[in-house]
């Protein structure tokens, strides 16, 4: 049967500085709530993607986006909605890095990822992450 559920398009943005990540912990009432996560958002409409991805991370993290690349997209679908995550990879940024909205954050070292715990959906950008590390 084909879906007639609405693909949600998330910038996500995976955010290095050296070989650490900044991750924060998804609020509990939130969809994946008490998940870590990549900070991010829903795209808006008529909104281009690195303009979500830099107006979620200023709202949320307090961090502005200097340097961005696609890193992949994907989708997955979720029992009660699908989302495509659009993952950029932010190699460059200004700002300490502030849970702005009540979250916990954390600066992680790549290798310790793998010990927290995040949406299913992610699976394919942590094995991604690993891998760029791993390559260097
Ligand atoms: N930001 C982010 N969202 C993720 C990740 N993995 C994952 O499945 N998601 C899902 C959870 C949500 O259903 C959706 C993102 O929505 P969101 O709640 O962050 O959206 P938003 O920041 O625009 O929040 P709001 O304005 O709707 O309150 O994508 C991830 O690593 N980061
Ligand atoms: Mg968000």
């Amino acid at each position: 049967m084909q879906s007639t559920k609405k693909l949600i398009h998330v910038a996500v943005g995976v955010i290095q500085r050296d070989e650490q990540i900044f991750i924060s912990k998804r609020p509990d009432q939130l969809h994946q709530g008490g998940r870590w996560e990549f900070p991010g958002g829903k795209v808006e409409q008529g909104e281009t993607v690195v303009a979500a991805l830099t107006r979620e991370l200023m709202e949320e993290v307090g961090l502005q986006v200097l340097d961005a690349t696609p890193l992949m997209q994907l989708e997955y679908a979720y029992p009660e909605k699908t989302v495509l995550l659009d993952v950029w990879l932010v190699s460059q940024t200004e700002g300490l890095g502030e849970g702005l909205e009540g979250q916990q954050v954390a600066w992680v070292h790549f290798s310790e990822l793998s010990n927290y715990q995040f949406p299913d959906a992610n699976q394919p950008i942590l094995d991604k992450v690993l891998a760029l590390y791993q390559a260097q």
